[in-house]
């Protein structure tokens, strides 16, 4: 019986060793079994990672979070590791979107590729204990990074979903160089193409004009053909064999219609009468001759019409005025080659502010002999821009100082009080030299009644008599002269560039009776 139960007990601990081992077995086999379950509560976990707004799922994909060195795959669509240290050949420059952080995480600042970002590898281990967290459940560390480094999930994520793998792709693009030279290698900024060295503009061919000495005699034919009908009704009278009383009268009523001026034209005739009474002239050619010289007298052959170019202590100023249309722009232009080409340096002060265009208009003067033109806006002060012209041409020591002023009607008192004004300011810097009164020659008797109230205002030390090319009334020299009292210091005989001369008595009566031809 004693045997029996011994028996009975080794029996029952060999069934139940048996059983226990089985039941062993079984575990083991259900573990094993079990274990792919893990699978799926850490995909649903990275699931949650790529949650609706697409972050998270690219940090994962991060082999430079992995904390179990577990091998992560190649798959398509999983970054190679290269990628994470910030290796070049992938980087996207144009992918540095937020949407890789995670919510609640702050977002990584877009940033251009070539800014240094924090490393991947902190962002992705904090992204990591976040989860750890976010998930709910306690999960080590070990579990939450394998979920991290899990290539399957993760590639199963990516490929499932492909927002996901852009996130994935888009994250690698904010991942920095490890060190600055594989910035440079990835990401350096093309090389700024040089600029072609701009082409030195050449230097524009200045003009040389010609000397003024003689202008006045070369120009004469044009100054004859213009004044023809005045020439050729003088030299009509004193051809006759012998001079009437009506022929001398006829010759007087000529130099009338030629605007000589009553006086002027009486005084001439009385003159020659009697010198060719005394001389005993009788021929044409005798009383040309003494009617030549006649002319030449009542011309003023004595004035001094030289023009003050320049001073010891500053450069001469010479101010153009005049009514409105009759040349002073382009007398200045004119002038200032007349000065450049007798050996001056010139500076032009465009206080012609009220018509924009004087102002090119002298700047293109000014350009084809190398002078500078000073200009204010449009409709600013003239006073002030006159100053400025003056002022700047004292500092660079220039000779003289042309200014342009705007036409004004010698009826308009503000005008007039303006021109008194810019005149004073400019005396600021120093005297002004000359003031030119511009007449046109076509005008006439017109032209001597502005010319009075001119003088009026201001000094007029000169007259320049324009457009005497197309007027056939030359006279008007001599009636400007005998009435303001101030000498025709140059004469406009064209538009062209040099037809400009300073006035000389002898060639102009030379040239209105063709007498040296
Ligand atoms: N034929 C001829 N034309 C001239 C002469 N001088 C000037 N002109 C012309 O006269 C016109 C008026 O000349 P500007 O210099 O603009 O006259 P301005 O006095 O400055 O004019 P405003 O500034 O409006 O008062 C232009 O067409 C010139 O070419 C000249 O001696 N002969």
């Amino acid at each position: 019986m004693e045997w029996l139960i011994i028996s009975l007990a080794i029996l029952l601990v060999l069934i139940l060793g048996g059983v226990g081992y089985v039941i062993d077995k079984g575990r083991k086999v259900k573990r094993l079994t079990d274990k792919p379950e893990v699978a799926p509560r850490l995909d649903k976990k990275s699931d949650r990672g790529s949650t609706p707004d697409g972050t998270g799922t690219a940090t994962k994909t991060r082999p430079g979070t992995k904390a179990t060195g577990t091998k992560p795959t190649s798959k398509p669509g999983t970054k190679p590791a290269t990628k994470t240290t910030g290796k070049p050949t992938s980087t996207k420059p144009t992918s540095t979107k937020p949407s890789t952080t995670k919510p609640g995480t702050k977002p990584t600042p877009t940033k251009p590729p070539t800014t240094p970002t924090p490393p991947v590898t902190d962002s992705a281990a904090s992204t990591t204990a976040d989860e750890a967290t976010v998930d709910g459940t306690t999960v080590d560390e070990t579990t939450a990074n394998e979920a991290t480094v899990d290539g399957t999930t993760v590639d199963e994520t990516t490929t499932a979903d492909p927002a996901a793998t852009n996130a994935v792709d888009d994250s690698s693009t904010i991942e920095v160089p490890d060190s600055p030279a594989g910035i440079n290698d990835t990401i350096a900024p093309p090389e700024p193409e040089l600029e072609a060295e701009p082409e030195p503009e050449p230097e524009p061919e200045l003009d040389t004009p010609p000397s003024t000495v003689g202008r006045m005699g070369r120009l004469r034919d044009r100054l004859a053909r213009s004044n023809s009908a005045f020439g050729r009704g003088l030299l009509a009278v004193i051809s006759k064999d012998e001079m009437t009383e009506d022929d001398w009268e006829d010759l007087e009523d000529s130099l009338l219609q030629a605007d000589v001026g009553v006086a002027a034209a009486t005084h001439i005739v009385e003159q020659l009468r009697t010198k060719s009474m005394v001389e005993g002239a009788r021929s044409s050619e005798q009383i040309k001759a003494l009617l030549a010289a006649e002319l030449t007298e009542a011309l003023g052959a004595d004035w001094d019409r030289s023009l003050t170019t320049n001073r010891d202590d500053g450069p001469a100023v010479v101010m153009v005025v005049g009514v409105n249309g009759t040349g002073k722009t382009t007398t200045c232009g004119k002038l200032a080659r007349v000065l450049v080409g007798d050996g001056n340096t010139v500076l032009m002060g465009a206080a012609d502010t009220f018509r924009a265009a004087a102002a090119d208009q002298l700047a293109t003067w000014g350009e084809r002999v190398g002078v500078d033109v000073v200009r204010g806006p449009e409709g600013a002060d003239p006073a002030s821009v006159a100053f400025d012209a003056v002022k700047a041409g004292k500092a660079q020591g220039i000779d003289t100082v042309l200014v342009d002023t705007a036409g004004r009607l010698h009826t308009k008192s503000g005008l007039m009080d303006e021109l008194g004004k810019v005149k004073r300011v400019i005396e600021k810097q120093g005297p002004v030299d000359e003031t030119l009164l511009v007449l046109d020659a076509t005008t006439g008797q017109n032209g001597l009644v502005q010319a009075r109230v001119f003088t009026d205002v201001v000094d007029v030390t000169g007259v320049v008599l324009t457009k005497l090319d197309g007027s056939a009334k030359g006279g008007i020299v001599i009636a400007v002269q005998n009435e303001l009292g101030v000498p025709v210091k140059y004469v406009g005989i064209g538009e062209g560039k040099d037809d400009l001369a300073p006035f000389v008595p002898e060639e102009f009566v030379d040239g209105l009776l063709q007498t040296g031809s």
